[in-house]
C-alpha cells in the first residue's frame, strides 16, 4: 500500500521534513497547515520540492470548525475554504481534511451539518478537491466515526468522504468493526497512530503522546484489518503528535515510522495468506483488495550466540576477567583478526573486546555490553529482513576466511550480529582460533551456567519506543507490557521482549525523566544474565572463585519471610548468598543473584527459573539498584 506521513510527526522545517520522509522511503506526506504557513517556500515550490524527492502531497490539513454553524458563519467558512482550494491547486494536494467542529458554539443539528458539508463538497468539486471529514475524539457535536459517516452519507456528494483516524476511535474504546459497513470508496483517508494507555484528557493525550503503530497499547493491526475489509485502498498515513518526536532527528523518526508500517503491513499480509490457506473466502469478497507487502520471515529458532562486552585493557577489562573466571568461564580462544577474546563456560559464550563495534554511540571506555550475537540458521535472511526494516548496517572489515556474519546497529548503538549456526554446529566460531585453553565445563558437566538467559540494556530516553520496535521487528520478538520501577535515583520504565521459545530475551530500561543517559545512574546499568540449574551452587562457586555476590539487606529477607512460605532453611541460604526471589501467579519460581558493579555500569546476573516462570524478577529491581548503589558508595 502507499505509505504517507504527516509533516507534524517530524521535527525541523518543512523542507527538512520532506527530505526525511523521502529518505525513509515514504510515497507521500500530509502537509500540516502550520508547517506550510511557517515556510518561506510558496506552495508551488513546496510541490516541486516534494516531487523532486519523489513524494506526493496526499492530504492538506486541518480545516477546522466548518460545520454546525449559523448561516452567516457558513458563508464565512466557505470563503475561507475557497482560499484553501486555490492553495491546494498550487500545492498539488487533492484531499482536504476537515475535522469536526470543536468550538463550544457548534450547533447540534445533524441535518444542518450534513447540508453544510454538502455545500463544501460542491464548492470543492470544481477544483478537483475531495473533502475528508474526520471526527475528532473531542469534537463538540461529532466525536465518533459512526456520526461522521452518518453525516457524510446524508450529504451524499461524490467529493465528500470520511477520514478515519485510529487514535480518535481507539482512545475512546470505539468498536472499529463497524468500519466494515462503510463503502471503501467513501473512506477518503486513513490516519494511523498508536498510543500508550493513559488516564488523561483526550486532547492532551492525542497532542503529546501518540506513537507509531506497535509502540503503544492499541491494536492497530485489528483496526487496519477492518478498514481494508471495507475496501479501502488509499494510503496508510501516520499522523503522530509526540513531544519527543517533535524534538528528535527527523531522519531517525521517519525510519522508525517506516519500520512500524512495514511491520503492520507484514502482519496483515500474513493474516491474509493464512486465510487463503484456510480456504475461507472473505465475507467482503466483492470489495477491492489493497496490495500488502510482506517481509522476509523473522528468525524462528534464534538463540544467543554470544554477548560481547567491551572493556579497556589497563581499566575495567581486568575486573571483568576476574568476575568471569569466578563465574566459571575460561578464556578459550582469540579472534583471528581482532582484539577479541572468547570466554566460555559450557553453553555460554561471552566475547571480551577492547574496541567498540557500535555505530550509534561513542564508547566512553567504561565496561559495557556493546554487541549481541544472535545465532540463526539463515543469517542472510535475517540480515535481509533487518535491511528491509531500515536497520543501519554495520560496516565490517572481513577476512575472506571469516564467516558470513552480518551486523546491524540497534537504536541504542548496540551491534546485533547474525551468526550462522545452530545447535548442530557453530560456523561463526571459525572466526576464532583453535581452542588454546580447554573450557573447564565443555560438555556441561559440572558447569554452573547453562545459557544466556537475557540481556538488560539501558536506553537513551529519546529512543526507547524506537528501540522496542526495532528489537521486536528485526528479531521477531514479542513485547511484554511496560513496568515502572521506583529506583533510588528515580523512576525507571522497563519493557522486556522475548522470542516464542525463550531463546532470546531482552529487557530494555529507561529513566522516565530522561536522566542517566550516560548509564551512570544506578538505574542506568547494563547486564547479561546467565541461566543455571542450581542458583546456590553457582553463588557458592563464584564466592569460592573470589567474588562475593552482591549483598542484599536483611530487611529484604524479613519481608520475604512475611509474604512467602519459603522454608526457613532456603531463606537462610538465600540470605547468605544474596539470592532474590520471585513467583508468578501460576506457581513458577525465579531465584537470582548479582555480581558487584564492574567499572561503573555493567554487572552480571545468574538466574534459575522453575515451573515455567517467564518474568525477570522486576519486583526485586529496586532492591538490586539500591544494593548496587550502596556497594558503589562504599
Ligand atoms: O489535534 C488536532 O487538532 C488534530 C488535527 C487534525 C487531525 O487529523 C487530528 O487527528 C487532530
Ligand atoms: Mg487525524
Amino acid at each position: 500500500m502507499r505509505r504517507s506521513i504527516a509533516t507534524v510527526s517530524l521535527s525541523g522545517t518543512l523542507e527538512e521534513k520532506l527530505r526525511a520522509a523521502a529518505a525513509a522511503g515514504f510515497d507521500g506526506v500530509e502537509v500540516f497547515e502550520n508547517d506550510l504557513v511557517a515556510s518561506p517556500l510558496p506552495p508551488r515550490e513546496v510541490r516541486a520540492a516534494a516531487a523532486e524527492l519523489g513524494l506526493g502531497i496526499d492530504l492538506y490539513q486541518p480545516f477546522r470548525d466548518f460545520e454546525g454553524v449559523d448561516d452567516a458563519g457558513l458563508e464565512r467558512n466557505l470563503r475561507r475554504a475557497e482560499a484553501k482550494f486555490e492553495l491546494m491547486l498550487e500545492l498539488g494536494a487533492d484531499t482536504l481534511l476537515v475535522c469536526s467542529n470543536a468550538a463550544p458554539a457548534a450547533l447540534g443539528d445533524d441535518a444542518r451539518a450534513a447540508a453544510q458539508l454538502r455545500r463544501l463538497a460542491e464548492a470543492a468539486a470544481p477544483y478537483g478537491v475531495r473533502i475528508a471529514y474526520e471526527a475528532l475524539a473531542w469534537g463538540r457535536r461529532v466525536d465518533t466515526y459512526e456520526h461522521s459517516w452518518r453525516l457524510v452519507a446524508e450529504a451524499d456528494h461524490p467529493s465528500l468522504g470520511v477520514c478515519l483516524d485510529s487514535f480518535h476511535i481507539l482512545s475512546k474504546g470505539g468498536d472499529p468493526a463497524g468500519i466494515r459497513a462503510i463503502p471503501g470508496d467513501k473512506i477518503f483517508f486513513l490516519q494511523l497512530a498508536d498510543a500508550p494507555y493513559m488516564a488523561m484528557d483526550l486532547l492532551q493525550w492525542s497532542r503529546h503522546y501518540r506513537c507509531f503503530p506497535g509502540q503503544g497499547a492499541f491494536d492497530l493491526t485489528g483496526f487496519t484489518r477492518h478498514v481494508l475489509a471495507a475496501g479501502y485502498t488509499g494510503p496508510l498515513s501516520l499522523e503522530v503528535f509526540n513531544d519527543v518526536f517533535r524534538a528528535a532527528d527527523p531522519h531517525r523518526t521517519a525510519a522508525d515510522a517506516m519500520r512500524s508500517l512495514s511491520v503492520l503491513e507484514d502482519a496483515l499480509a500474513r493474516e491474509r495468506a493464512a486465510e487463503r490457506v484456510g480456504g475461507e473466502p472473505g465475507a467482503d469478497g466483492a470489495r477491492p483488495r489493497a496490495s500488502l507487502t510482506r517481509l522476509p520471515d523473522p528468525p524462528d529458532d534464534a538463540g544467543y550466540a554470544f554477548v560481547e562486552v567491551a572493556a579497556q585493557e589497563g581499566g575495567g577489562a581486568e575486573r571483568v576477567r576476574a568476575v568471569l573466571a569466578a563465574l566459571g568461564f575460561s578464556h578459550t580462544r582469540d579472534h583471528r583478526s581482532k582484539p577479541v577474546q572468547l570466554w566460555s563456560s559450557g553453553g555460554v559464550r561471552l566475547l571480551l573486546s577492547s574496541t567498540d563495534p557500535r555505530l550509534g554511540h561513542t564508547w566512553d571506555g567504561d565496561a559495557a555490553v556493546t554487541a549481541l550475537g544472535v545465532e540463526v540458521a539463515e543469517p542472510e535472511r535475517a540480515a535481509e529482513r533487518a535491511e528491509r526494516l531500515l536497520a543501519p548496517t554495520l560496516p565490517r572489515r572481513r577476512d575472506p576466511a571469516e564467516s558470513r556474519m552480518n551486523a546491524v546497529a540497534a537504536p541504542d548503538g548496540t551491534a546485533v550480529f547474525f551468526c550462522p549456526g545452530s545447535r548442530e554446529g557453530r560456523e561463526w566460531l571459525a572466526d576464532f582460533g583453535a581452542e588454546a585453553v580447554r573450557d573447564r565445563h565443555a560438555g556441561g558437566d559440572g558447569a554452573p551456567l547453562s545459557a544466556i538467559d537475557h540481556v538488560g540494556l539501558f536506553q537513551p530516553f529519546d529512543h526507547f519506543d524506537e528501540a522496542a520496535l526495532f528489537y521486536r521487528s528485526v528479531l521477531g520478538l514479542t513485547p511484554d507490557e511496560s513496568l515502572e520501577v521506583a529506583a533510588p535515583d528515580g523512576l525507571v520504565r522497563s519493557r522486556a521482549l522475548a522470542g516464542d521459545d525463550g531463546g532470546l530475551r531482552i529487557a530494555l530500561n529507561v529513566s522516565v525523566l530522561g536522566r542517566g543517559a550516560r548509564w551512570d545512574a544506578a538505574g542506568g546499568a547494563q547486564h547479561a544474565a546467565f541461566a543455571c540449574d542450581d542458583v546456590f551452587a553457582a553463588a557458592e562457586a563464584m564466592r569460592a572463585g573470589g567474588v562475593a555476590p552482591l549483598p542484599i539487606p536483611d530487611n529484604y529477607y524479613d519481608d520475604l519471610a512475611a509474604r512467602t512460605d519459603l522454608a526457613p532453611a532456603v531463606r537462610e541460604r538465600m540470605r547468605a548468598n544474596g539470592v532474590l526471589y520471585d513467583r508468578s501467579a501460576d506457581g513458577g519460581e525465579f531465584f537470582h543473584f548479582y555480581t558487584p558493579m564492574l567499572d561503573n555500569r555493567l554487572f552480571f546476573e545468574v538466574v534459575q527459573r522453575t515451573g515455567g516462570y517467564r518474568g525477570y524478577g522486576a519486583a526485586n529491581t529496586a532492591v538490586r539498584m539500591a544494593a548496587h548503589r550502596a556497594e558503589q558508595a562504599r
